[in-house]
């Protein structure tokens, strides 16, 4: 059951430009940074309740994907990390696919594999980690 609701357009003018791109063009244009895939993920506002749309680094393996709140490696997690933990239920558009998927957030050995698997589709992830003393969130995004 698709998420509905009202879109919230993010604070970040490059995600929200690069956000309604991906949208705008049915996941033709604005799917790469650097060369490199980037998905959109749809979350529901853990206080609005609106929709909040974030591109983020495509990370898939079998048909399911990881999300990395990494933000740069920021000191401070993603607001749409809260918006997850909140609200598991999420929308990934990886081209012109979209899915439902429920969202779990991994620790331990899976999170190592799926973080080997983030570093490996996007490099800098390894630096950012570096650059804080956070342990950047992963979530594991299975199909519902
Ligand atoms: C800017 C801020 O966004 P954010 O959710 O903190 O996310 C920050 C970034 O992660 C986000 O901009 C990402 O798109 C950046 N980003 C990546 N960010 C990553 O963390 N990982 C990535 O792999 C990644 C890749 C990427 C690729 C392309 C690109 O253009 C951007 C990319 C934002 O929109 N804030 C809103 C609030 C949004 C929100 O969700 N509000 C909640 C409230 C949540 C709460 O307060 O608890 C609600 O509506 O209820 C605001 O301040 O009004």
């Amino acid at each position: 059951m698709p998420l509905t609701g009202e879109y919230a357009p993010s604070t970040s003018k490059r995600s929200r430009d690069q956000a309604e791109l991906i949208e705008s063009s049915g996941g033709t244009e604005g799917t790469t940074l650097g060369g490199r895939p980037v998905i959109l993920l749809t979350t529901v506002g853990a206080k609005s309740g609106k929709l909040r749309k974030t591109p983020l680094m495509r990370v898939e393996h079998d048909g399911d994907y990881a999300v990395i709140a990494s933000m740069g490696g920021a000191a401070r997690n993603p607001v749409w990390y809260y918006n997850v933990r909140a609200n598991p239920h999420v929308e990934l558009q990886d081209g012109p696919q979209k899915w439902d998927m429920r969202a779990r957030e991994v620790t331990g050995e899976e999170k190592a594999l799926w973080w080997d698997r983030a570093v490996q589709a996007y490099p800098p992830y390894a630096t950012y980690q570096k650059r804080t003393k956070r342990d950047i969130p992963v979530f594991v995004l299975e199909r519902m």
